[in-house]
């Protein structure tokens, strides 16, 4: 009798739209290595390509608040287009590096099945003051694994985490919350969010390791901006069965075997 070998779980990896532009020859070689082992998921932000498409973006108002000092994009049906255009332009650069060291690589927009949305909130904080807006933004209410068909060695999903809400609307989300749902819904063991700091610093001093509950506790007391979300999605893939989140900048190799950068577990 045959046996149908069980699938890996995917190791998921957060690229982060500070750092993707500036990632050099030697990373995208230690996660080929790494892909050829593993299925790997990579999750992309655009905060920095954004930036770099027009000046607009680098203003103020281009951020609102939520009423709990969340962060989140002001998203109207042109900022969605935006993020379409910056996001074909990386995934063209990131699979081409992907493909040129033998690792097959497929785009995926999270609003293609992937990725759902809830109601997004209707008040938020805008030029310091609190507004009722329509913001195309989303909570993530579930992900369906099922357009990830190919979860095998030697293969890559680059996943843009737009969702899809239920009146059909394609809506921005969080990328590292996006990329934690990603993972508990994959059976990842491993989460890496790598961004372009080494570390998560605390009263200014690195953090090598830290618990889900004390990461909690820094996220409410002290954490602000990209941070602050990256612990937010830290926790919640450990909630969904992730073992581990690495919070940190390359050598992704270091990182992916938790050897440097900012390891949260949940005890
Ligand atoms: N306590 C902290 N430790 C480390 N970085 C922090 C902290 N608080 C805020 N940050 C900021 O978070 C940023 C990373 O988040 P973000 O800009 O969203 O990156 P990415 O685009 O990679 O997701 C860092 O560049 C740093 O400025
Ligand atoms: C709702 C919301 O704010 N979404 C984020 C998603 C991209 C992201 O998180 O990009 P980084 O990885 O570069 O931070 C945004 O539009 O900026």
């Amino acid at each position: 009798m045959t046996e149908t070998p069980t699938p890996l779980p995917p190791t998921v990896v957060k690229l982060g739209g500070s750092c993707l532009a500036d990632l050099a020859g030697g990373w995208w070689d230690d996660l080929a290595e790494h892909g050829r082992e593993r299925p790997l998921v990579l999750v992309h932000g655009w905060s920095k390509p954004l930036k770099q498409l027009s000046p607009r973006y680098s203003e103020p108002s281009a951020i609102l608040r939520d009423r709990y000092g969340n962060q989140s994009r002001w998203t109207t049906p042109e900022v969605i287009e935006d993020i379409k255009t910056v996001s074909a332009e990386l995934g063209r650069e990131v699979l081409g590096r992907l493909e040129q060291r033998g690792i097959a690589a497929e785009r995926l927009l999270g609003s293609d099945g992937l990725v759902s949305a809830g109601e997004g909130e209707r008040w938020w904080w805008k030029d310091k003051q609190l507004v009722e807006l329509e913001n195309l933004v989303g909570p993530i209410t579930g992900v369906d694994p099922a357009p990830l068909t190919k979860l095998e060695p030697g293969r890559a999903y680059l996943v843009t985490p737009l969702a899809r809400n239920a009146a059909g609307q394609e809506v921005n989300t969080d990328a590292d919350r996006a990329a934690a749902a990603i993972a508990g819904a994959t059976g990842a063991t491993d989460l890496i969010l790598v961004t372009d700091v080494a570390h998560l610093l605390i009263d200014g001093e690195p953090v090598r390791e830290i618990t889900a509950e004390a990461a909690a506790e820094f996220r409410d007391k002290g954490a602000t901006g990209g941070m602050r979300k990256k612990l937010r999605a830290a926790g919640e893939a450990l909630d969904r069965g992730v073992e581990r989140v690495v919070i940190g900048s390359a050598p992704v190799t270091d990182l992916l075997a938790a050897r440097t950068g900012t390891v949260i577990t949940r005890t």
